[in-house]
């Protein structure tokens, strides 16, 4: 296996709040890797250490053996940052915005013709990026964020106050760029967005991961399938399928009534994270 990013017991403190406790895990080039929590669980802190923003307080992390801290001047020509703040220079327009960040890198500036081109904002490059929907200014951060080529990129909750259209374009993005053989980290509140992007989710739940395993597995794992049945007089009674005695005390209870249909039920990702999770942070 070729791990890209790797975290070993990995902690971060800010004065007396451990924000990251003992994170150990590897990220197979290529993956697609969710990282799922609650707010303030500690997704953004642990893309800042694996980005070599902030150093750790115990643990290391690397990204292609590099240490992401200590070996900044190694990591960052191989990764991508699309922060959860779409921080872009509004006065300017998305042309002059990537130029800035070419100049800075020292990249060529057929790259960011390239980039408006294939993140389609190329109509609109030349105006001020504070006319563009929230849609064209997270694609206008990718772009920058793919101007050095990177092999990994880190997505801090990609589609957050994004309309259903413009957040399902940003996930089929990712989708091309992991299959160009980028490998993605991304943080998300969005279930259902982790369980069709993901190869592998992460639960943090206040710094610390519970579980790491593939959407199917969790579900598989934790799940309890279910029966929904529809009755004529349009009742729904939904019965878990693993507790055989409920299930015939209720299908009793159905008596001479005519059954609609019967559907079998998986658990959502949803459901599981609620059930090892539990509901909101407490602060
Ligand atoms: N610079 C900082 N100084 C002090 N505390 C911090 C700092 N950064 C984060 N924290 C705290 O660490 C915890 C984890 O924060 P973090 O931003 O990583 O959570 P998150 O999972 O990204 O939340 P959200 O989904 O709301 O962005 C929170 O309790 C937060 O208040």
């Amino acid at each position: 296996m070729d791990a890209i990013i790797e975290a070993q017991h990995l902690c971060k403190e800010f004065k007396n709040k451990r924000a990251v406790n003992d994170l150990t895990f590897s990220i197979q080039r290529g993956e697609i890797f969710g990282l799922l929590g609650h707010n303030g669980a500690g997704k953004t802190t642990t893309i800042r250490l694996l980005t070599g923003q902030i150093p750790p307080t115990s643990g290391s992390c690397s990204i292609s053996g590099y240490h992401s801290f200590t070996e900044q001047h190694r990591v960052k020509p191989l990764i991508g940052i699309v922060p959860e703040t779409q921080n872009v220079y509004g006065r300017m327009s998305g042309y002059e915005n990537l130029l800035f960040f070419a100049r800075l890198y020292g990249v060529k500036k057929t790259r960011v013709n390239e980039l408006l081109e294939q993140l389609h904002l190329k109509q609109a490059c030349h105006d001020r990026v504070d006319t563009y929907s929230n849609g064209m200014r997270q694609r206008l951060l990718i772009a920058r964020a793919l101007l050095n080529h990177p092999q990994v990129i880190f997505f801090d909750e990609p589609t957050r106050g994004l309309d259903p259209t413009s957040a399902r374009e940003i996930r089929e993005l990712i989708r091309q760029l992991a299959n160009t053989g980028i490998t993605i980290f991304l943080t998300t509140h969005n279930m259902e967005e982790a369980d069709s992007l993901c190869h592998r989710v992460a639960f943090i739940k206040s710094g610390s991961i519970i579980v790491i395993d593939t959407p199917q597995n969790l579900k598989i794992k934790h799940g309890a399938r279910k029966a929904r049945i529809t009755l004529a007089n349009q009742q729904e009674i939904i019965i878990p399928l693993s507790d055989t005695q409920y299930l015939m005390s209720e299908l009793q209870t159905i008596n001479n009534q005519e059954i609609l249909m019967i559907h079998s039920q998986e658990a959502t990702l949803e459901d599981i994270f609620i059930y090892l999770a539990g509901k909101e942070e407490q602060p």
